[in-house]
């Protein structure tokens, strides 16, 4: 194959693509550039899908035939036809923002500089290069999921059409680093992702035999009921199966484009070559996959059906693994026959230390070469070509028709209930240490105050009293016990969120739902214990607004709670915020200052604080109606409150203020909730 009909081929494209041809049906044009120069001159053999998903062989001098992998452009349809993704002149800078819009900017740094390559169905292609090189980067921007703070400038098309949010859709992640929820089983992850990832048409016996197949295919069979495990845990799933189960979980969607983020690191040669052999088998279904790849062995490295060598954000080298070694040849580095050609070519790109500048020269050399070299230029007759198909297609991509996915709010939001509940009752240590501890606290209470509830004047101080441990202990506790909810769990939020699995108000919902036995019973029980020791008004009606009002005060705390946690990136930050904010709510509280006797400037201050509220709706449980407070006989100059209403009077409590106590303690509960909703959806919004 000559440079000059690469050239003329090339030329042809960039002429024919320079504007949108008027007139004329695409499918006309599509043939006029199949079938004359462009089959010729176009680059040797990718393994390509034909329409009917098989390779065909070119007529002429046996390579395949280009036009087969070209589909016809009339519709837009990559699940059918497979998918070709090729980007040119890709940049990727760096602002030096941070999530959540953070930092000050800094200097703008280019990571990725004016890459441009194409991946065909059916290839597995390895992106290698020495650390810092910029291939996560550069993966990250095909696939469109970047990082927050990096800005990508350029053209990438998946069958001629710019990539978008559909690609989550479309195209499967593996991370480098795996996030699940630890308490899960690796059958019950899968299945809650196959409902999360496939139409809910799709019914509970096909979803387990397809988790079966893949359970099967990745060699996870055997662990199918292990618990996946968090770091530090014993007797869970080790790094190589977590592996596998994030590809797994991947494959449930069967994606036409699977980006690898380093796989078989962490592996030993065994597994790494099993699972690269997987991605093979993949790929000749007609996947086209993209890995990044640390020092594959020998062996691994010629499993790959294209490299694409990597420096300092450019090109070094895009084709066959061996053909990277003869390039290399040709400008200089040979590499010796007992080496390993992968560590071989990742080595000469590499910065040697104390060489720093003379190997940055001869890695930019390389990548000069490359740019102007005859591999090269095939590469840019098929990018070029996608180019012009997709400018001169009349179809209109329906990317919202194919995003949509058959689910709905309520079934999504159903499993991620299911999911956060199995962790919360998973964690067994935290339920039964929170459980003994309000037992303990509250026969100690209960205990205490036994034998001070009378109705006399110090009678007056231990009900008032135990009111408040009612209320504070509802309150604090649980409050901070969810401060962390959100920031550690952020992470594996965030990718899931960002993949369309769900929204935040789904994820939200979810995790307060999860929570709600536990902050029904907790309360119940402390109640129960503490108000029948301690002998409290022994009426239905005074235990039962105890209950509610403790049970709301706990939801309300634990709502506050949340919030803080959504709306502060971490622990100590969401504390330093709470703290003050305790202070206010106790201290108007009404125990410990007359209400109306506060400044006016700061009077509206008890009307945010819920332990107001229920201080005064429990205190209304036992006064209402009490007309018979014996005074001390011995000091008839000591104050005195005879009736319950005077009681009530004396902490600035209103008898007729019960329901109102109780539904301002409901709209505090579903307001901290939906300002919490609101600060995690920000955050989404800037990470
Ligand atoms: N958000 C960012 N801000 C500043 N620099 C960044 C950012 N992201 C990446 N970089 C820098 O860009 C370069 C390429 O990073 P990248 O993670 O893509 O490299 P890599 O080839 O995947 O490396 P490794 O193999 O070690 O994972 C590195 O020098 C990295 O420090």
């Amino acid at each position: 194959m000559s440079v000059a009909c690469i050239s003329l081929a090339t030329s042809m494209v960039k002429g024919a693509s320079g504007k949108r041809r008027s007139g004329g049906s695409l499918n006309s044009t599509v043939e006029s550039f199949e079938c004359q120069p462009i089959t010729v001159a176009l680059p040797p053999p990718v393994s390509c899908l034909s329409g009917s998903g098989t390779t065909s062989h070119h007529p002429i001098g046996g390579s395949r035939c280009y036009q087969s992998t070209l589909r016809s452009y009339n519709k837009w349809s990559p699940t059918e036809q497979g998918a070709t993704l090729v980007w040119r002149d890709l940049c990727v800078y760096a602002t030096g923002k941070q999530a959540g819009g953070s930092g000050d900017g800094g200097p703008i740094k280019r990571i990725i500089n004016n890459v441009s390559g194409a991946v065909t169905p059916g290839t597995l292609i390895a992106l290698m290069g020495s650390s810092g090189a910029g291939k996560s980067t550069l993966m990250s921007a095909l696939a469109y999921r970047m990082q927050p703070g990096t800005i990508v400038q350029g053209d990438v098309l998946v069958n001629g059409q710019p990539i978008g949010p559909y690609m989550y859709r479309l195209s499967g992640f593996v991370h480098q680093d795996d996030l699940f929820v630890g308490s899960l089983t690796v059958t019950e992850h899968m299945y809650f992702m196959a409902k999360l990832k496939l139409d809910r048409t799709v019914n509970r016996s096909t979803i387990n035999r397809l988790i079966e197949e893949l359970l099967e295919r990745t060699g996870l069979s055997k662990c199918a009921s292990t618990r996946i495990g968090e770091v530090g845990e014993g007797k869970m799933l080790s790094g190589g199966e977590k592996k596998r189960l994030a590809f797994a979980t991947e494959l449930l969607t069967k994606p036409t484009i699977l980006f690898c983020d380093e796989p078989t690191t962490g592996l030993d040669s065994f597994s790494a070559q099993n699972l690269v052999s997987t991605l093979q088998l993949l790929a000749k279904r007609g996947t086209a996959i993209i890995c990044t790849i640390h020092q594959p062995s020998s062996q691994l490295f010629s499993m790959f059906d294209q490299v694409m060598l990597m420096a300092d954000g450019r090109v070094a080298f895009a084709g066959k693994p061996n053909d990277a070694l003869i390039f290399f040849e040709q400008h200089g580095y040979s590499c010796p026959s007992n080496y390993n050609p992968a560590e071989f070519l990742i080595g000469v790109l590499a910065t040697a230390p104390g060489y720093e500048k003379a190997s940055q020269r001869s890695a930019q050399r390389l990548c000069d070469l490359f740019a102007v070299s005859e591999a090269a230029g095939q590469r840019d007759v098929l990018i070029n070509l996608e180019m012009h198909m997709a400018e001169t297609g009349d179809f209109k991509i329906t990317e919202e028709s194919y995003l949509s996915r058959k689910s709905n709010w309520l079934c999504t939001t159903y499993w991620l209930t299911y999911r956060a509940f199995l962790t919360v009752v998973r964690d067994p240590t935290v339920q039964y240490l929170r459980l003994l501890q309000k037992i303990a606290i509250a026969l100690m209470a209960g205990l205490c105050f036994s034998g001070a509830i009378s109705l006399d004047q110090l009678g007056v101080q231990a009900i008032q009293g135990i009111l408040f441990i009612f209320v504070s202990e509802n309150t604090f506790s649980p409050m901070y016990s969810v401060l962390s909810v959100f920031p550690d769990t952020f992470p594996l939020f965030m990718r899931e969120t960002k993949s369309g699995l769900y929204r935040t108000s789904q994820y939200y919902v979810a995790n307060a739902l999860a929570m709600l036995p536990g902050l029904i019973f907790e309360p119940l029980v402390f109640v129960i214990i503490a108000y029948w020791l301690a002998a409290l008004r022994p009426t239905f009606g005074a235990f039962m607004v105890t209950v509610i009002a403790s049970t709301l005060v706990m939801n309300v705390s634990t709502a506050c709670g949340c919030f803080f946690s959504a709306a502060f990136n971490s622990l100590p930050l969401a504390m330093a915020y709470l703290v003050p904010f305790d202070y206010i709510l106790m201290i108007t509280s009404g125990v410990f200052i007359q209400l109306s006797s506060m400044p006016k400037a700061i009077s509206w201050t008890p009307y945010i604080s819920w332990m107001m509220y229920a201080n005064e709706a429990m205190s209304i449980a036992q006064w209402e109606g009490v007309s018979n407070i014996t005074c001390s006989v011995e000091d008839p100059n000591l104050p005195c409150m005879r009736t319950g209403e005077e009681v009530l009077a004396h902490y600035s409590f209103d008898e007729s203020h019960l329901w109102r106590n109780i539904w301002a303690m409901v709209v505090i509960y579903f307001g901290f909730h939906i300002l919490g909703c609101v600060f995690l959806w920000r955050k989404t919004k800037h990470g």
